[in-house]
C-alpha cells in the first residue's frame, strides 16, 4: 500500500455511442483531450488518478495524460460494455487509498473545490453522492473504494449494471443536497458532453475564458 490519501478515478470505458466516430474521451476540446481536462483539474485534489477504459483505449489515453502533475495508471475492465457500475468496480479497485472520486470523463467543468468538499462529505461513510435536482450523479461522487467496488460487484451479479443499484449495497451513504451543490459547487460541475456539437460549444467556452 503506497501513502496517498485520495485518488481520483475517470470513467473512460464507454462506447459513446451519441459522440459517433472516434473515442469521446480523447476528443479535441480547445486543444486539450477532454480526458486530459478532468484528469488536470482532479490532479489539483488527488495525489494519484486511475483512468478506467476497455483494452484498445489504453494507449490514446495513457498519451493524452502523459506529463500529468500526478501518477496515473489505467485499469482495463476485465469484461468490456458491463456500463458504468462495471467500469466503477474496476476502477476502484485499483485504487490504493481509502477513498476515490470517480468523475466521467466527459465532464471537463468538473469543480475540483467541490470535489474537495465530497471527500470531506464522504469521510467516515461509504460514499458521498450529490443529488442537485431529481437524479443523482453517481458520475461524481466519492467512494469508499472497497465498500463501492464490492457494491458494484453484487449489483452487476442480481443482473443491475446501474450504479444507483450499487448504492443500495452499501451500509451508509450520505446525499450531498441540492441546497450543498448550491453553495460547495461551480453551477457547471455536472455537465457532461455526448455529442461532436456539445463538445463544439464547449471547446468555445475554454477558448474565451
Ligand atoms: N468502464 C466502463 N465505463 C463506461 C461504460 N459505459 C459507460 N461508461 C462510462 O460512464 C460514463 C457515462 O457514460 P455515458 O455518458 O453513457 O457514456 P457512453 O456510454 O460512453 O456514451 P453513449 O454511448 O453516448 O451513452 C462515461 O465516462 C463512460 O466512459 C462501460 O461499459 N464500462
Amino acid at each position: 500500500m503506497t501513502d496517498v490519501s485520495r485518488e481520483g478515478v475517470v470513467l473512460c470505458g464507454g462506447y459513446s455511442t451519441r459522440f459517433g466516430d472516434g473515442d469521446k474521451a480523447l476528443a479535441d476540446l480547445a486543444g486539450t483531450p477532454l480526458v486530459r481536462r478532468v484528469a488536470d483539474r482532479l490532479a489539483t485534489v488527488c495525489d494519484r488518478l486511475v483512468l478506467n477504459c476497455r483494452e484498445e483505449q489504453v494507449e490514446g489515453l495513457r498519451t493524452a495524460v502523459e506529463g500529468c502533475d500526478v501518477p496515473v495508471a489505467v485499469a482495463t475492465d476485465p469484461v468490456p460494455d458491463r456500463g458504468p457500475a462495471a467500469g466503477i468496480a474496476a476502477g476502484l479497485s485499483a485504487v490504493d487509498s481509502a477513498y476515490a472520486a470517480v468523475v466521467a470523463c466527459d465532464m471537463p467543468f468538473v469543480d475540483p473545490a467541490f470535489v474537495a468538499y465530497l471527500f470531506s462529505r464522504a469521510d467516515g461513510h461509504d460514499a458521498a453522492v450529490p443529488r442537485p435536482g431529481e437524479w443523482y450523479q453517481t458520475t461524481q461522487a466519492v467512494y469508499r473504494a472497497d465498500a463501492m467496488a464490492a457494491a458494484c460487484e453484487r449489483a452487476l451479479n442480481r443482473g443491475e449494471a446501474r450504479v444507483v443499484a450499487a448504492l443500495d449495497e452499501l451500509d451508509d451513504w450520505v446525499t450531498v443536497t441540492e441546497e450543498e451543490v448550491r453553495a460547495h459547487a461551480a453551477p457547471e460541475t455536472f455537465e457532461n458532453l455526448n455529442t461532436k456539437a456539445e463538445v463544439r460549444e464547449a471547446a468555445r467556452r475554454f477558448e474565451s475564458s
